[in-house]
């Protein structure tokens, strides 16, 4: 597995080794160690979720508030995406800046998304299958949310946005600037 730290450095790009033969590929998903290795202390990841989506499906922005705020360790393993994450730290230096990237089953990268960051994604193929880990549970009532298309955020989603088809919670999301936005601190993954 390789990492890459984005532009905004919390972020980090996956990219795991494809080993391929006559039979197919095989490929270490995901190692404890290797990423414990690279960040300097670990992640405690306790819950997998997985996602199929339609051709325009976007999905977002999320984020859980403390002390429900989650790291994502997000890929796809069908079809392709934008997956882009918000640094939504107050008092960082990034804050409201994004990356984002594609992911794919063919590059098959992965995203590491700190605490701190809204994140979604937009499906770019006919059908997208959208697996990721995350750090803390799932609570209802931290769930919040960013309008994708704020132009504040400024976000290229690569789509046409008559295309893009929305929750019913996410189509009404607040602009960024009602958000709760909270100081996630130095260490974001912790
Ligand atoms: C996220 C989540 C949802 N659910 C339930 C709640 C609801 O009934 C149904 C669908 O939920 P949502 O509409 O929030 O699903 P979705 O729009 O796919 O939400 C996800 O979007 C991406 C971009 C993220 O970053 C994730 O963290 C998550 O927020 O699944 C769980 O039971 N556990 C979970 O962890």
């Amino acid at each position: 597995m390789n990492f890459k730290r984005l532009d905004i450095p919390e972020v980090i790009l996956c990219q795991p080794q494809v080993f391929g033969d006559d039979r197919g590929y095989f490929s270490e998903t995901f190692k404890q160690q290797a990423l414990d290795e690279f960040l300097g202390y670990n992640i405690n990841f306790c819950q997998d979720n997985e996602s199929k989506s339609g051709s325009g499906v976007l999905r977002g922005l999320h984020y859980q508030l403390p002390p429900f705020a989650q790291t994502k360790l997000v890929r796809v393993i069908k079809g392709r995406v934008l997956d882009v994450a918000v640094d939504i730290r107050k008092g960082s230096p990034t804050f409201g800046k994004h990356v984002a990237i594609e992911l794919s089953e063919t590059n098959k990268k992965q995203l590491l998304v700190p605490r701190g960051f809204a994140h979604g994604f937009v499906v770019l193929s006919e059908e997208a299958i959208f697996l990721y880990k995350v750090d803390n549970r799932y609570n209802p009532e931290y769930d919040r949310g960013i309008a994708f298309d704020d132009t504040a955020l400024g976000i290229d989603w690569k789509i046409d946005k008559s295309h893009v088809q929305l929750s019913p919670k996410d189509l009404k999301q607040p602009l960024f600037e009602q958000a709760e936005v909270f100081d996630f601190g130095t260490d974001p993954y912790k």
